[in-house]
């Protein structure tokens, strides 16, 4: 088991609070943070607030703030919530959104002092606010004439952790789960608190804390003596506006309970889960919900009864119902014992085709866990079709920020701006403007419940994150999900201040890293959105037919004359009438089909021109050399850095960037061979290929 050794110090990443050494910034903290008035019994989450300010302030400018219940300084620190003071109350009554998240940040004169006035609409809003208060800090800016407002666009903003009981993690590559070791949850619950730190200033405020595979142990953490361990672990995350969640197994009122059966419709069943729920509720009253994975990859569910799956989630929500909580059921259900033979099966079709006819027919308290693409996380995918094909369900967009099919912590990929294009794309579900950001939060539809939920990353590594840069995707998340709003740019620069400082080489060399990474990933491995090529099971590193003739359903379809899947409803799978019109139309023609997504759509002959006016073999071959230049410039431009920052995460990158630079070539040539080999075509440089 991977161990921190006494040497490896665990990395603040973007809550270091580095000490102020402009003279004027420094004078400007200390003249606003010498007091902090706040109320006095305040509620745990008012007590982070405070606790973070403390030492954020003191390690920032050298003195930590006098704490008091009324003012007596020129200039002082108001935090708080409602009800608490009457300046609190009046300025939250000038906010306009509606969420108990928002808060205010504000300077104003009052009684004859100035305030710096931190309030939020809750204790988790309050919070929010002293996290931004010490984030502009961080990034330099002045306190003078405040005046901001912030509300989140969505309701729930929830990571899932993929972490086993024996400390593995699913699609972990940062080290062991800083949740479990040897089959028990872990005893020193510090680093679950930096991490409830870390999500908590990026707005998070859901967490579901082991793996949506379900094994074993893990099934019982919903039961006694595991479940007062979860409590522990709940209360470190509270404190931080934090709801824990469970993943459950289907299964378990056989596995844990002793029932024959785990039908939704037995009453047995039913009555297990409500005494089960009730258990739950006793020891985690704030307890959020279930996460569930059934049916799916040889998860039990409610198919093996004949039944579907508004009766399995239905039948958990009504156990969740009377204490508020949530069952958020994913819809990644496919059929995974495919033929290569059989081409009318799409694995692409299969949500839209589960979920649709149920629309409608889920309780209030359900909500469906939608991932980006109809596959599963590939670095190019359609947007799934079923955003905007649920009008009358609660719906969450799935995200994964653990890099299973982008280089994992190994290659460099900033994956904000594949986020953002996946919640700006269109569903035309209300006519034109009908974007998935607007159909996840709720407003599209006037669902209940919504939001984003996204895979973690992190793992016991000492930076988290195993590349340093792959904390950008964590944080990224977590501003996203707070405003999807914000540009992949206005993030990233964002993320850099707050980790390395605003020095301006520093700032370039990182910014432009990272917004180019998920464009030269894609150049060097698969193109069009083919996807897959990967090798089996780890999913690392280039193998064109490594998924080609097995059961998952994954196919690119390469032969000598051509590539690609034809998911037109012309001559293929029909994949293509999922989506609405204009998408519907354009995706259906290979003359209109955006270069990108060609080969997701269409199979074509290797001679077949782009839009971009390439044909498809040229362009593998033009991208595949790029990328792998780009990759080595990545290198090169780090390499600059040396000596501008801590040499311990200079190294990280460093190396890491070495390994992706080879690792490119490797790709490259994989790929170029392969075609050249299968179409007989040159490339028209003539460069290498081997
Ligand atoms: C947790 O299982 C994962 C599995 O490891 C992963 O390879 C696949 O992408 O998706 C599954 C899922 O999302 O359920």
């Amino acid at each position: 088991m991977q161990r921190l050794s006494n040497h490896d110090k665990v990395y603040k990443c973007w809550l270091r609070y580095a000490a102020v050494t402009d003279p004027e910034k420094l004078q400007d903290y200390r003249k606003w943070c010498g007091e902090l008035v706040s109320p006095a019994a305040a509620g745990v989450v008012l007590e982070s607030a405070v606790e973070e300010l403390q030492q954020g302030i003191l390690s920032m400018i050298g003195m930590g703030p006098q704490n008091s219940q009324s003012p007596s300084a020129s200039h002082y620190i108001l935090l708080g919530t409602r009800g608490q003071s009457k300046a609190i109350d009046e300025a939250l009554s000038s906010l306009s959104a509606s969420s108990a998240d928002s808060y205010i940040l504000k300077t104003l004169p009052l009684d004859g002092r100035k305030c710096l006035l931190a309030a939020g609409r809750s204790d988790r809003g309050t919070l929010y606010a002293a996290f931004h208060l010490l984030r502009l800090m961080q990034m330099g800016s002045t306190l003078e004439d405040l005046d901001i407002q912030e509300s989140p666009l969505n309701g729930l903003r929830m990571i899932n952790q993929w972490d086993n009981m024996d400390g593995s993690i699913e699609r972990g590559y940062a080290g062991q789960s800083i949740f479990y070791e040897n089959n028990r949850i872990i005893s020193d619950l510090s680093r679950i608190k930096d991490y409830a730190r870390l999500l908590s200033s990026t707005g998070i405020n859901g967490i579901s804390i082991n793996n949506v595979n379900v094994h074993h142990h893990e099934t019982l953490l919903i039961t006694q003596p595991q479940l007062s361990e979860v409590a522990r672990v709940a209360e470190v995350l509270r404190k931080y506006g934090i709801v824990t969640f469970l993943s459950v197994n289907f299964a378990s009122p056989m596995q844990v309970g002793g029932l024959l059966t785990a039908d939704p419709l037995d009453e047995e069943v039913r009555t297990w889960w409500k005494n089960a729920v009730k258990e739950i509720y006793r020891v985690i009253p704030d307890f959020g919900g279930f996460l569930v994975k059934a049916d799916s990859e040889s998860r039990p569910g409610p198919f093996t009864y004949g039944r579907n799956h508004v009766d399995g989630a239905n039948m958990l929500a009504e156990a969740l119902q009377p204490y508020g909580g949530t069952v958020i059921w994913r819809c990644f259900v496919y059929n995974c014992q495919q033929d290569w033979r059989d081409r009318s099966t799409d694995r692409a079709r299969a949500a839209y085709d589960h979920f649709t006819p149920l629309d409608g027919g889920f309780h209030d308290n359900v909500i469906l866990q939608i991932k980006n693409g109809p596959m599963d996380f590939q670095v190019r995918e359609p947007v799934s079709p079923l955003f905007g094909a649920l009008p009358s369900t609660n719906q969450v967009l799935e995200l994964q920020i653990a890099q299973e099919y982008t280089g994992q912590a190994r290659h460099v990929c900033y994956l904000v701006p594949q986020w953002k294009e996946v919640l700006e794309f269109d569903t035309f579900a209300r006519g034109e403007g009908s974007d998935v950001a607007k159909v996840v939060s709720g407003s599209l539809f006037g669902g209940k419940l919504g939001g984003i939920a996204a895979v973690s990353n992190i793992g016991n590594d000492a930076n988290w994150t195993g590349h340093v840069l792959a904390q950008a995707n964590l944080y990224g998340f977590g501003r996203l999900s707070w405003n999807p709003q914000l540009t992949s740019e206005q993030i990233a620069r964002e993320w850099i201040y707050l980790t390395f400082g605003t020095e301006p080489k520093l700032v370039e060399v990182i910014l432009n890293i990272l917004l180019n990474s998920w464009q030269t990933y894609e150049n060097y491995t698969a193109p069009l959105g083919v996807g897959w090529m990967v090798n089996p099971d780890h999913h690392y590193g280039p193998n064109v037919d490594g998924y080609e003739y097995s059961r998952w359903g994954t196919y690119h379809f390469a032969d000598r004359d051509g590539i690609g899947v034809d998911r037109t409803v012309k001559s293929g799978t029909g994949y293509t009438a999922q989506y609405p019109k204009p998408h519907a139309d354009r995706y259906e023609s290979p003359d209109t089909c955006p270069d990108e997504l060609l080969l997701f759509f269409h199979h074509v002959p290797y001679t077949h021109k782009l839009r971009s006016g390439k044909t498809v073999i040229q362009h593998i071959y033009d991208t595949h050399f790029a990328g792998a230049e780009q990759a080595a410039s990545f290198l090169e431009s780090w390499l600059t850095l040396e000596g501008s920052m801590d040499a311990q995460q200079f190294e990280n990158v460093r190396g890491r960037l070495q390994e992706q630079a080879q690792h490119a070539l490797e790709w490259r040539d994989q790929i170029n061979t392969y075609f050249f080999r299968k179409s007989g075509i040159a490339d028209e440089h003539g460069r290498t290929i081997y």
